[in-house]
Formats: structure tokens, sequence, C-alpha cells
């Protein structure tokens, strides 16, 4: 699902490479935490997925496509194929919980008894089924982040990037929200969640891969957040 081989990637205002020389590889199905200290490269790695950048070296591939030579004009079209999700939830304020979710079905033109159909369907998923009509703020932090996992799984992603997902909820919120990722992975979506978040990598015991200063240190297949911690 994803490959990288030997990927580096320098900013022109950075005297080290923010990656340096990474290959990894993700397989279909899987689920694994991108783990490292703040600087380590996790926020490049996600966005050289989302082709929101390309690498200074090195070859890139997610769901069969070649990242390094996508034309531009096809951007659009792997981002689909992609969830994402964020620390900060980045809802639409002025929408409701069924038109920030229907929306990302709406921009890819589906037909509008397919998204009435669909919608309902994710936010029982994401247990949400009852908060349809409310605003963002009217929802708790976790209800919050549900809505954002509902958006991003709606389009039945290939693949779930979260960045610090759990970053603004309290432990048992975040707890829920584990759950709620594992039952996507469970659907076949793979998942990767980079994390500062080291309760939860310790309790799920998934694959772990670790950043330092832009290169991989520990790739573990059923990792703790912090060796001998
Ligand atoms: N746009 C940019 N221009 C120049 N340098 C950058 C840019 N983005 C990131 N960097 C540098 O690249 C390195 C890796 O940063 P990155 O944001 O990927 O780390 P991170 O592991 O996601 O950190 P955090 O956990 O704090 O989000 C850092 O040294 C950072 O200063």
């Amino acid at each position: 699902m994803i490959h990288l081989s030997h990927v580096s990637k320098s900013y022109k205002t950075s005297t080290r490479p923010a990656l340096d020389d990474i290959s990894v590889d993700v397989e279909k199905g899987e689920f694994a935490f991108l783990i490292g200290p703040s600087g380590s490269g996790k926020s490049t790695f996600l966005r050289l997925l989302l082709r929101e950048d390309v690498p200074s070296k090195g070859e890139i591939e997610v769901a069969g496509r070649d990242l390094v030579k996508l034309r531009r004009s096809k951007v659009p079209v792997h981002r689909r194929r992609l969830g994402c999700v964020f620390q900060d939830f980045r809802l639409l304020n002025n929408k409701t919980v069924e038109q920030n979710v229907g929306f990302a079905l709406e921009v890819i033109g589906r037909p509008r008894a397919a998204i009435n159909k669909i919608v309902p369907e994710v936010l029982e998923l994401v247990g949400l089924d009852g908060k349809s009509r409310r605003l963002p703020h009217e929802l708790s932090g976790g209800e919050q982040q549900r809505v954002a996992i509902a958006r991003a799984f709606v389009n039945r992603p290939l693949l779930l990037l979260a960045d610090e997902p759990t970053g603004n909820l309290d432990p048992d919120t975040s707890a829920d929200i584990m759950l709620l990722l594992e039952r996507i992975n469970r659907t076949g979506t793979t998942v990767l969640m980079a994390t500062h978040d080291n309760t939860i990598v310790d309790s799920m015991r998934r694959r772990v891969i670790e950043l330092q200063l832009g290169k991989v240190v520990r790739d573990e297949a059923r990792g703790v957040y912090g060796v001998g911690r």
C-alpha cells in the first residue's frame, strides 16, 4: 500500500534533511504507528504520502501510484483514495455533522440520493447517529474527531492517514477514538497514525515505525512507544 525506497527530503531553508534515506513498506490492511520526537520527520513523511510535496531523492508509491512521476492534474484523484484525520479536526464550522460528512461525497460528484443513504450509515458506524443536525461547536472534542473520521472514511479510502488524532483529547476519549480507528482498520483500510501518545501505542501493540532526525531507527511488528521505558 505504501512503498518508500531510499527517500530523502531536504527543505531549502534547513541544513539537515527532514527525511534521510528512508525505506519503508506498509502492506494493505496494516495498522502502523509513526512515532518520534518533535522534528523527527513524521509530518514530512505524511505530506509526501499525500503528495503535498515531492521527495528530493528516492521512490514513493502509494496504492500502486508512483507519486514522484504523478502528474499535477492527477493529484486530486490520488488524494481522494486517501482519508486524513488531524489533531485539530478541521471541520467546516458552519455546516452540520451530516453536511460535513456529505460534503466529502458532494465534491466527488456523488448523487444526492447516494449521499442521503451513505451518510447516516457512516454516522452510525462512528457512533454519532442522533447528532447529525448539530454544528461542530455543539459537540465535544471526541465527537468532533468522530465527525472528522466519518468524513475521512465516507469514501472508503484504501489508506487512512492520521496525524496526532488524539492530541487534543483526554485519555478516555482517546481510547474510544482508537477503538474506532481499529474498527475502520478491520474493514480492510490501511491505517498509518503519527502520534506522541505513548499510552495508546503501548496498549495497542501494533507495528511501530520510529523516526529520529529523519531516519528510521526502529521498525517493530508489535512495538511499544519507548524501548525500556
Ligand atoms: N516547510 C519547511 N521548511 C523548512 N524546514 C522544514 C519544513 N517543514 C519541516 N521542516 C524541518 O524538517 C524537520 C522535520 O519536521 P517535521 O515537521 O516533519 O517533524 P515532525 O516529526 O512532524 O515534528 P512534530 O512532532 O513537532 O510535528 C524539522 O527539522 C523541521 O524544522
